[in-house]
């Protein structure tokens, strides 16, 4: 019946133009649309300008129409904006190419680790940090780009303060090639990096560097919360303009006592605001995976112990290692009638605007790196937030209305946080940033010019730690093939040189999959009153090798599985056994299906670098050996008293229970991780034989006999 179509359209024709008419009052609203073309003269006068305003003023989102809007997109120039987060700079741009009434991927697009949605048409494309140094590697003058915006620059994240001192000498770079000067230099050594494919007498393609004039380069950083002095010192006195005004008041409240369990009293914000609160949605921030899925799991047992015209609270998680598809699962609508709470690590704390929220509850703590360099140990730790962090969290909530914040500890407390978090470079393992920076020519990591300097003793660990490992030569420079093979791979510089080992030992398939669930969180589950079922669970999947193998047989068991159901069911049903399956094996579905995620996109990178992607089959001594050779910087032996001693940093540390080696102890294991509680403990090991180090890694032990 046409005219029932007729109508359909029509209607969708109607609340298309409401939504824009919407949007375009709301973009007029922000604080920042009255100081438009005030900050587009800014921009104009200044090389490097840093822009400081309130949480949801506006920065992220208009900054770039403005300066497309003032050309500064001609000739196809690019305007980039990084982001510390990926599901940042995904929803943001999805959200920038709605209001520019454009469909996402054109002019509007981003560009995120394994996900890249740009096309030759965009011209503002948001990212991740990391993906612009990575892009600095393959075009280190960043040519197509007029504009870098650095946003939410007080993260400080080690890829913002790694981009800063690239971009720094980029800018440079560009602004002396216009005058004829020099070309990129980053440390010791000038690149000349505009390549031509050009033939030699041989017939073979030789690259020929070239010089080329560029515009120069534009570099914006912006925060809500952002020490403006350090950045501008660093810049050679760079100007500093401050947005004034937010769009929506956020009331701030505070215990009046400390509170001694944080998730007990999230859970307790949870149900009061539910109970007694007008609409909206909450946003809570918890430390990891764990607590939000405990939290999760709590919320939903006490949901049937409300009245009926209560229960109506729909909970949503969001973390880092959940699939894409499940984390955007939190910025769709609440159903009607039902109130979204959403459970986020700080994934969610900048930046992000997630409809409906209204109320956010703050315990006041995140998960941190830790990096002892010393011994050469990383670890996570709960850290109380910076004052910067906490006025990011309260910035979420006022973004469509005023809104209310929950600090779950007393005001005194607030003051005695530090203004700002520390700078993620001086609390990590620096061997990815090195094998990055020596990878994009900088010769002298000790002489590069951060923002603020790692200690000496950081850099030193992670040279020595990488040339171990077979990336550097003794001149420090890039190992060729290895070194270069290391740099290519988006992994911790210890995964990448496994597989590339275990491409040798002919155990990559299974090396691939070791790496991709180590990658995530745990894929074992065990609720605390259930303990002993997940233990006899696991059993039927548990190798007495250790922890690696076990994994491998859980994500083979699980393939299997899908294999065959998947050709017996349609894709619905087969998804719905598949997860009956992983609840009864105590298996955690959702990162399982993460890792198998990683595993495709890993397998990809190393099929594209002609990897030998071959299987040991059942030839498990083979692939321990690989382990031991791969991971000999973490190798421990047992002590008398049933203690480990971890050989690199002479550290005693104990096998962690979830470990199938916890009861079993061999004399001699490799491990991926130390974990800090009340006590040291590694976990996922293996046992390996103590002369496989000797004959293996002699560039370490044979040093240290
Ligand atoms: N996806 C979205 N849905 C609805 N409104 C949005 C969305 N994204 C942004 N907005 C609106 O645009 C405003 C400005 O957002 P924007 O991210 O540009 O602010 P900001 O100044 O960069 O904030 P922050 O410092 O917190 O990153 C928000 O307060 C909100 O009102």
């Amino acid at each position: 019946m046409p005219s029932v179509h007729q109508g359909n359209f029509s209607n969708r024709q109607t609340q298309f133009s409401v939504r824009r008419q919407k949007i375009i009052q709301q973009r007029k609203s922000l604080p920042i649309a009255s100081v438009e073309k005030r900050l587009v003269e800014e921009v104009r006068k200044n090389d490097v300008l840093i822009i400081v305003g309130e949480t949801g003023s506006g920065k992220t989102t208009q900054i770039p129409q403005f300066l497309f809007d003032a050309g500064f997109c001609r000739d196809g120039r690019v305007i980039g904006i990084t982001q510390p987060r990926r599901v940042a700079a995904v929803t943001v741009a999805k959200r920038v190419a709605e209001e520019c009434g454009v469909e996402l991927g054109q002019k509007v697009a981003y560009s995120v680790r394994f996900d890249d949605a740009t096309s030759g048409l965009t011209r503002i494309k948001y990212m991740t940090d990391g993906l612009l140094l990575r892009e600095a590697l393959l075009d280190p003058y960043l040519s197509k780009y007029s504009v870098i915006i650095v946003d939410e620059a007080h993260e400080r994240t080690v890829h913002t303060d790694v981009l800063m001192g690239l971009l720094k000498s980029v800018q440079l770079a560009r602004s002396s090639s216009v005058s004829g000067g020099q070309g990129l230099n980053l440390g010791n050594k000038n690149v000349n990096v505009t390549l031509e494919k050009e033939n030699d007498q041989s017939g073979s393609v030789r690259k020929k560097p070239r010089h080329e004039k560029f515009a120069p380069l534009k570099l914006i950083i912006m925060s809500a919360s952002l020490d403006a002095r350090a950045f501008s010192e660093y810049f050679a006195g760079a100007k500093a303009v401050h947005i004034q005004g937010r769009q929506f008041p956020v009331d701030i409240f505070y215990t009046l006592h400390a509170e001694t369990d944080y998730l007990d009293a999230s859970l307790i914000t949870i149900f009061q605001i539910h109970l007694d609160e007008g609409p909206g949605d909450i946003l809570v921030f918890l430390t990891g995976q764990e607590e939000i899925e405990s939290v999760e799991r709590l919320i939903n047992e006490k949901l049937p112990q409300l009245p009926q015209e209560n229960q109506k609270l729909l909970v949503l998680p969001i973390f880092a290692a959940l699939p894409s598809e499940q984390q955007m699962r939190v910025f769709a609508p609440a159903p009607s009638g039902f109130r979204k709470v959403i459970l986020a690590t700080n994934i969610a704390e900048t930046s992000v605007t997630i409809p409906g929220i209204k109320y956010v509850i703050d315990p006041g703590f995140v998960k941190a790196r830790s990096y002892d360099p010393g011994k050469g140990m990383e670890s996570l730790i709960i850290v109380p937030t910076s004052k910067s962090q906490a006025l990011q969290r309260s910035g979420r909530a006022g973004r469509e209305g005023p809104g209310k914040c929950f600090r779950l500890y007393p005001e005194k407390e607030f003051e005695k946080l530090e203004d700002s978090t520390m700078p993620e470079i001086k609390r990590c393992n620096l061997s990815n940033v090195i094998l990055q920076l020596k990878a994009l020519g900088v010769e002298d990591i000790l002489g590069f010019d951060f923002i603020e300097k790692p200690s000496r003793a950081a850099i030193i660990k992670s040279l020595e730690q990488l040339f171990l490992l077979g990336a550097l030569t003794d001149e420090c420079q890039l190992s060729d093939p290895v070194g270069h093979q290391m740099a290519r791979l988006p992994l911790d510089p210890i995964y990448s040189r496994a597989l590339i080992l275990a491409s040798q030992f002919n155990c990559l398939e299974e090396m691939l999959i070791t790496v991709a669930l180590l990658s995530v969180e745990s894929i074992f589950y065990s609720p605390r009153d259930k303990l002993e079922e997940a233990r006899t669970a696991m059993k039927c999947f548990s190798s007495s090798e250790g922890d690696h193998i076990t994994l491998i047989n859980v994500y083979r068991a699980s393939n299997d599985f899908l294999e065959k159901r998947s050709m017996e069911m349609s894709t619905t049903k087969c998804e719905k056994v598949y997860k009956k399956w992983c609840k009864e094996n105590f298996i955690n579905s959702r990162s399982l299906r993460h890792a198998r995620d990683i595993h495709k996109q890993i397998q990809e990178h190393v099929q594209q670098m002609g990897l030998n992607l071959s299987s040991c089959g059942d030839d498990m001594l083979q692939f321990r050996r690989c382990l031991a050779a791969s991971f000999f910087l973490n190798a421990a032996v047992k002590q008398p008293e049933g203690t480990y001693r971890a050989l690199a940093s002479g550290q005693v540390v104990q096998v962690h229970p979830s470990s199938v080696l916890f009861r079993k102890k061999p004399d001699c294991v490799i491990f991926n991780e130390l974990v800090q509680t009340n006590h040291k403990y590694v976990r996922n090991l293996t046992r390996v034989d103590y002369l496989w180090l000797t004959e293996l890694a002699p560039q370490y032990y044979a040093m240290q006999s």
